[in-house]
């Protein structure tokens, strides 16, 4: 089993961050597989201070979730997607409970959380895990988008397919996840949307998972959804997100991410971590018992990000209970901190070992599923995320798309390798990506990074 290391996760400060511009050498400067050639910079977010005054409102069903001056309808001719950031925030919270209630039975029936096909775990084509939960949250994030626009055409883009569960082997399957999809749907009133008038049948359910099948591209609107990211944190008990995001004409507009297994602060990891681990030997924690989890999101060029409690069992979904994250403000190597994946297969953690010992970082890596570390930058838990991938493997856009974004309005700062914004706009894949990703809480710690991939990047083996 992967190692994780939340118990060691620091005080990292998450004070209002020292957001500085990129360096003006910014543009892709490195030698290298899969360099562009040419990229715009980065676009830096906004000083908070410039036309980012926000404030919840509640009301309707169809309230603002702020008010985003200068982005905001009839604001500079920029939209402020007020209902689409409400419906993805409630329709996030909504597949955050049905991954609970999955997590909790796949731990009951396993507790020991070793990702084997047992207990509800199946594997994909690429042995990867999935399960109940993956295709569960696809169709109700499709049902529940495709209801809130009644009178709009909903595009998706999304991991899973229908074709396990239209099988004849799929049957039983099929049946577990219309169970979790209903069970889920019945309570959506109580994050502010509608309930189906009766059961989905499954046929309704394939039909749901099927409508994700947009392909993406440069044009149009068209959301993405990674419904389970580290699908083997998930079958080990650990952490994992899910992940939703807007992107218009190429551009990612709006990110949410939610995070079952990641407290609202920090220092209730350890708690978490011991609770979950003791409970789930003896019976399925009761997911409403307390908070254990956010929901995180922004949107593009507010210049803010914001984060939320889960709805528990006995909860409603509460503006009120919104604070604003910031990145943070810790620009010394010696006092940052990077995260990682916990799979090796998929970053070279030697590779990024040799950048931490070139840069100065001391301290050791956090190892972390999923985008829990997009998370984590942009509330100022940690200052760098790498991320190095095997020669050959094509990163998928709904891996970074909601994370991008929170990460960005949060004041950090993202790009490739090669200093370029990752290009959400070439179909489903991170096309062009210069040899890796890296976020940063500011613009110093990413340049001294780039540097020093520069630096160590042909006499590596990757
Ligand atoms: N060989 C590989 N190299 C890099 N990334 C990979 C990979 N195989 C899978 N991944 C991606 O890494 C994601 C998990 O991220 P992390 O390693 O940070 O936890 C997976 O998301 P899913 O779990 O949604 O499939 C998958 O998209
Ligand atoms: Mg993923």
């Amino acid at each position: 089993m992967g190692s994780i290391r939340l118990s060691a996760w620091t005080a990292a400060s998450s004070s209002p961050a020292a957001r500085g511009f990129p360096p003006s050498d910014w543009r892709g400067r490195v030698r290298g597989r899969r360099r562009r050639a040419h990229c715009a910079p980065p676009s830096a977010p906004p000083p908070p201070s410039l036309g980012a005054s926000s404030r919840l409102r509640v009301g309707t069903q169809h309230e603002l979730l702020w008010d985003c001056r200068g982005g905001g309808l009839g604001g500079g001719g920029r939209r402020d997607y007020a209902k689409e950031m409400e419906a993805a925030v409630r329709v996030v919270q909504v597949a955050c409970t049905l991954c609970q209630r999955v997590q909790d039975s796949l731990l009951l029936a396993n507790p020991a959380g070793s990702g084997s096909n047992s207990g509800g775990v199946h594997s994909k084509l690429d042995r990867s895990p999935v399960t109940v939960a993956d295709w569960g949250v696809q169709a109700i994030v499709s049902w529940l988008l495709s209801d809130f626009f009644r009178d709009e055409s909903v595009s998706i883009v999304a991991e899973e397919d229908d074709q396990t569960l239209s099988s004849s082997d799929g049957t039983a399957l099929l049946e577990s996840v219309v169970a979790a999809v209903n069970g889920c749907l019945v309570e959506a009133p109580k994050y502010g949307l509608r309930s189906p008038e009766k059961d989905l049948r499954a046929s309704d359910v394939l039909q749901a998972i099927r409508k994700c099948s947009s392909a993406g591209g440069p044009k149009g609107r068209f959301w993405v959804l990674d419904p389970v990211d580290g699908t083997l944190g998930f079958v080990r008990g650990d952490q994992y997100a899910i992940a939703l995001a807007l992107i218009e004409d190429g551009e990612v507009v709006l990110g949410v991410l939610g995070c079952p297994n990641y407290p609202m602060k920090k220092e209730w990891l350890n708690y978490h971590q011991r609770y979950y681990r003791l409970m789930s030997k003896v019976a399925p924690p009761a997911s409403g018992s307390w908070n254990k989890g956010c929901v995180m999101y922004a949107h593009k060029g507010c210049g803010q990000a914001w984060m939320q409690p889960l709805v528990h069992d006995f909860g409603m979904l509460n503006w009120h209970n919104s604070r604003e994250i910031q990145v943070s403000s810790v620009s010394d190597p010696v006092s940052a901190t990077f995260c990682e994946p916990v799979e090796k297969a998929n970053s070279s953690h030697s590779f990024t070992a040799g950048l931490a010992h070139s840069v100065g970082l001391r301290k050791q890596p956090l190892r972390v599923y999923s985008m829990v570390k997009y998370a984590a930058i942009a509330r100022g838990d940690a200052e760098i995320f790498m991320k190095f991938a095997r020669a050959g493997y094509k990163e998928k856009i709904w891996d970074h798309a909601a994370g991008v974004v929170i990460i960005q309005e949060a004041g950090g700062v993202i790009t490739d390798a090669g200093g370029c914004p990752l290009d959400f706009s070439r179909g489903v894949y991170l096309e062009g990506l210069d040899r890796g990703i890296i976020a940063c809480s500011g613009a110093l710690l990413h340049h001294r990074i780039l540097e020093a991939v520069d630096a160590s990047w042909n006499s590596s083996t990757l």
